[in-house]
């Protein structure tokens, strides 16, 4: 029997607010156990009884006004100071499968003072404090981004739970994968991807990649496509904005411990053509797990019941789609390999976090982080990284 959803052509529509009404709770799992086996996104609506309506458009309404500061009050925040990878990137200061992206963003990350003193594992340190533009500069703004995260974070705790029930596990099946509020950390990015003339071939906005932890949601703040996702043939296709809607998406942290159960997709954004006048919007939150977790130790070991896993089998292998994304070796990394935490089979999550934000953002992890660095890069930081590329 072929399941209807296999090699799907658009991304499903699920409604939140199905979830508390105990009639259509069941309809609402069941759509949620599809996207997750089966597609690795989905739309989510009717959110607004956890993310409000107007700290939503507080936030779409300061994008253009944080990217419209003058340079300088912008690199006055630059990333390459952040042990933490929190502040802002100029165009082309990410890479991608080896390719620089062409996107301009700021990480941004909910209040944390770090833990790590000396002796201490590296990756203590990803977690810290942000960086915020001077209050002046952008009144407002610091106090409106904490609260969309404050936001986000109560919905994917909702989430993360409904997706325990989806999966035919208790509703508190996911709690040891998450420590105190206190001691976690979760972090978003506003993101602004330029439009590109006809011919540019250079309309990498982020390339092919996997998200790393549990769940992501993604608010499409504009009205642009440009969003694709993978399906089961490696076909790529369109998540275009849907109004009222978050887009979310499984990491491979969550494919990790459901044993390939759920679809970590891979996902890549196309650069915005010149015929808008406008560039693209959006502002992606990723829900951490613990990171001292780590998943391979049985204490992590998730039983999942023999009927979500024959709805596994029946789907099929996770196969790789796209030349060694999925696959790659976890160690030597070349410019060009994928980011992919494969390093999950082996290390706590914090150092596959780490391993993966170095990999990002060479130049950061050169300066704060300068071993591990050497270890990734054998070459020095790679030259397809364009640091600043001009800003159109
Ligand atoms: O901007 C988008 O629509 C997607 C961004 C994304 O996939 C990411 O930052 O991980
Ligand atoms: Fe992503």
């Amino acid at each position: 029997m072929s399941n209807p959803t296999k090699n799907f052509s658009s991304i499903p529509v699920i409604d939140l607010s199905l979830s508390a009404d105990p009639e259509k709770k069941p309809q609402f799992l069941s759509q949620l156990q599809d996207a997750l086996i089966n597609v690795g996104f989905l739309y989510l609506k009717n959110t607004d009884s956890i993310v409000e309506d107007r700290v939503v458009d507080e936030v779409k309404a300061y994008l253009p006004k944080f990217f419209g500061l003058p340079q300088e009050e912008k690199d006055k925040i630059v990333m390459e100071n952040s042990p933490h990878f929190m502040g802002y990137n100029r165009l082309g200061s990410e890479l991608t499968k080896g390719k620089t992206d062409l996107r301009e963003q700021f990480d941004f990350a909910t209040p944390h003072t770090s833990r790590w003193k000396v002796g201490d594992p590296e990756y203590y340190n990803v977690w810290g404090p942000s960086q915020y533009p001077d209050e002046q500069a952008l009144p407002g703004f610091h106090k409106t981004l904490e609260t969309y995260l404050a936001q986000m974070w109560a919905l994917v705790k909702e989430l993360i739970q409904l997706v325990a029930e989806a999966l035919g596990l208790p509703r508190d099946g996911f709690s040891r994968f998450f420590d105190t509020d206190e001691r976690m950390q979760c972090f978003g990015k506003l993101v602004r991807y330029p439009t590109v003339g006809g011919n540019n071939s250079a309309s990498q906005g982020v390339g092919p990649h996997f998200d790393q932890g549990f769940l992501t949601i993604l608010l499409q703040a504009s009205d642009h496509p440009g969003l694709q996702v993978q399906n089961l043939a490696g076909e790529w296709i369109d998540a275009p904005p849907v109004p009222g809607t978050f887009v979310v998406n499984f990491g491979r942290g969550l494919e990790f411990v459901t044993g390939g159960t759920v679809r970590a997709t891979c996902h890549q954004v196309i650069s915005p053509p010149d015929t808008f006048n406008t560039p693209r919007y959006s502002v992606p939150f990723f829900q951490s797990i613990d990171m001292h977790a780590k998943l391979s130790d049985p204490h992590y070991k998730l039983e999942l019941p023999d009927e979500t896993l024959r709805l596994r089998d029946e789907r099929g292998k996770l196969v790789d789609t796209d030349g060694g994304l999925r696959t790659s070796p976890p160690t030597q990394f070349a410019a060009h390999d994928a980011v992919n935490f494969t390093e999950f089979a082996t290390e706590p999550s914090g150092q596959v976090v780490l391993i993966g934000r170095i990999k990002s953002h060479p130049n950061v992890g050169a300066k704060h982080y300068p071993k591990l660095f050497g270890r990734l890069f054998h070459g020095g930081i790679p030259t397809e990284f364009q640091n600043g590329v001009k800003v159109q």
